[in-house]
């Protein structure tokens, strides 16, 4: 485990540091000068002193660093905000369209900020990229161009948005509020008409920086998803998009109450289990949001969420959506992006969705909880490994006095199996969530692409489906019953595909065009000439992957075998099983699916029960020979 100690630290320019992904990181590592009095030296080596160790040596170190932050705080000496020399360099006030390198350090930002170097990469993305790159020895063509954008210069890109080229007319920009990878904020005030003197935000990317074509790419989807996510409470406001010669301007909704990470800090690192879970609500709402418009926002972090105001009670925002993208259910991303602490393992892997947002909500959520970062290494192969390992520690202070529930919610949340882990709108329904406050469940992506799933199964494994609802308990049924509720206005019992198309519709952005949800909604056309009651939806809408989740899954399936026993099982010969499962006939059925078949009766065997309420395809069949 690692502390959650500070803002980014510059992200060295080339890969070869092994100072962790510090766009999490690590004030530490920049303040080579000044160590806290109280604090060994080796621990605050992160960044430069940390070669005196080995790895293992190092994870060991991390393993004090609660204690380290803690001594750090009580310090008289906790100089980590105080300029190092190059704030020399930065301390000229801000203006507008300056390079971000005098820009660094105003007024209004922190001390630490005057440790941003002035020229960091364009993309952390490319960061994690390379570093797996290396690890792997296998960069591509195309890649090799995307990993050294930053370096090798690239000529003749249309670096042209076709955004309004008058915001200097429109805006008087003002003192820098915050800094990161890609560009840097500004505060900004209308300067005529009706609003004269409204304050805004303004986030100034330099073109300069945007030196290959998949970099101006992703401030162009950047603004599209800002653009076309609109209406949420806890999401930043976009106003609009500007452009001149040297930068693109996005103007936003300025938030005055700082970023949730300086807030955790200013906590002392710790969060109270119901002051967490006022955090985490808004966090969760704004992703169970995203995800319902088809945008995964690839870089959920404490930096990416900011307070409106100073009030404890402020409301949350979501912002930076420049590592965004839209995805379907049943579609899978593969480029490695986001900020190593919080990365998912899947998306190391190189397959992920909408899940891997959770992942990093799970890790907010036990920063929030216990001050410490649950994968924490001092390089960023040890971080990668211990995130693919995903096997957090709980045993240490403050977890074991800590509700059992806050524990089962972060673990839920930091499940390695993408599809065990709870859904945003999921985990709003967890008990540990719903038992002091009440929350409004928002509608969830996952019931549509499980409906799917479900319209298009046989009747064998709808029978299954049946059976395995029938067990479900009240708290497991409390989310399916508040699906159920988004779905059926008219409180008749039953939903029609007009109901669901209505309930998403309600809760349309453009986005949700642009990620192609409606297309995926035709598969579910089926239902176009029949309802379907509360007890189908439960069994269509189920999730069988989390439920063997639960301690009590075994008694669950062996409860519904009985009861599909009773209705549902008859006996059935391979060849029928097999084309009932649409069964390709290059799989071999008889050797695969002779167990699925109890010999006595020839009715559906326990295993071949549990096989049936799990799905099968020829591709997976085939791969489990
Ligand atoms: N609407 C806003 N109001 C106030 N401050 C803001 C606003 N938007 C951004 N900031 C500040 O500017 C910082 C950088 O913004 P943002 O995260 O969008 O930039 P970035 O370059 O994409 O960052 P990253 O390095 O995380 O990719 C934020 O962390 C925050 O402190
Ligand atoms: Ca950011
Ligand atoms: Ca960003």
């Amino acid at each position: 485990m690692g502390l959650c100690n500070s803002k980014p630290s510059p992200n060295p320019c080339t890969f070869a540091s092994p100072v962790p992904d510090t766009r999490i990181a690590d004030v530490r590592a920049n303040d080579n000068s000044i160590p806290p009095k109280d604090v060994p030296k080796s621990d605050l080596a992160a960044g430069n002193g940390g070669e005196n160790h080995n790895e293992e040596e190092k994870e060991k170190t991390g393993k004090n660093e609660k204690t380290v932050l803690e001594s750090v705080k009580k310090s008289p000496f906790f100089q980590f905000y105080s300029p190092s020399p190059a704030h020399y360099f930065f301390s000229k006030k801000s203006s507008a369209g300056r390079s971000p390198a005098t820009n660094a350090a105003s007024a209004n930002s922190t001390p630490k900020r005057f440790f941003k170097r002035p020229f960091p990469p364009p993309s952390p993305a490319k960061h994690i990229r390379a570093v797996l790159a290396r690890r792997h020895g296998s960069v591509k063509p195309n890649e090799a161009a995307i990993l050294e954008g930053s370096e090798a210069e690239v000529t003749g890109l249309d670096k042209s948005f076709g955004f309004s080229k008058h915001f200097g007319s429109k805006y008087e920009l003002g003192d820098e509020v915050g800094r990161g990878h890609f560009g840097y904020t500004c505060q900004a005030k209308f300067k005529k008409g009706d609003l004269k003197g409204q304050q805004v935000a303004v986030k100034v990317i330099p073109k300069a920086k945007m030196t290959t074509a998949i970099a101006i790419e992703d401030v162009r989807r950047e603004v599209k998803i800002l653009r076309a996510l609109t209406g949420h409470n806890n999401l930043v406001q976009f106003y609009d998009a500007y452009e001149d010669h040297d930068n693109v301007y996005i103007v936003m909704e300025l938030c005055e109450g700082g970023e949730l990470l300086d807030r955790i800090l200013s906590r002392g690192g710790k969060y109270t289990e119901d002051d967490a879970k006022a955090v985490l609500i808004q966090i969760l709402n704004v992703v169970a949001f995203c995800h319902l418009q088809g945008v995964v926002h690839r870089d959920l972090k404490p930096e990416n969420f900011l307070f409106t105001s100073k009030d404890e009670n402020s409301l949350l925002k979501a912002i930076d959506f420049g590592l965004s993208d839209f995805v379907r259910p049943d579609e899978r991303l593969n480029d490695i992006v986001g900020s190593a602490y919080y990365v998912a393992p899947e998306v190391l892997h190189r397959s992920y969705g909408i899940e891997a947002d959770v992942w990093s909500i799970g890790v907010i959520a036990y920063i929030l909880l216990c001050g410490s970062r649950p994968f924490w290494a001092r390089t960023e192969s040890g971080i990668f490994r211990a995130v693919l390992k995903a096997d957090p520690s709980f045993d240490e202070v403050p977890w074991p006095s800590l509700s059992f529930e806050a524990k089962d919610f972060v673990r839920r949340l930091l499940n390695k199996d993408q599809r065990k882990r709870l859904t945003a709108a999921q985990a709003l329904c967890h008990p540990w969530i719903r038992s002091s406050i009440e929350v409004k469940v928002p509608l969830d992506i996952l019931i549509f692409k499980l409906m799917k799933a479900y319209m298009r199964s046989s009747s064998l494994r709808k029978a299954a489906l049946r059976a395995l609802s029938k067990t479900l308990t009240v708290d497991e049924l409390y989310y399916l019953k508040e699906q159920f509720t988004l779905l059926e206005p008219n409180k008749n019992g039953t939903i029609s595909l007009e109901n669901i198309k209505t309930a998403l519709m309600k809760n349309a952005t453009d986005a949700m065009r642009d990620s192609h949800i409606p297309d995926f909604l035709a598969s579910l056309n089926a239902l176009q000439y029949r309802r379907m009651d509360f007890e189908e939806f439960c069994a269509a809408a189920l999730s069988v992957h989390q439920l063997e989740t639960l301690d009590r899954w075994e008694q669950h399936a062996h409860c519904a075998y009985e009861l599909f026993e009773k209705d549902g099982n008859r006996a059935i010969v391979i060849e029928e099983l097999a084309s009932e499962l649409g069964l390709s006939p290059s799989v071999p059925v008889h050797a695969i699916l002779h167990d699925w078949i109890r010999h006595t009766d020839g009715k559906l065997s326990f295993l071949g029960f549990v096989k049936l309420l799990h799905g099968v395809s020829s591709r997976n069949l085939a791969k489990a020979q």
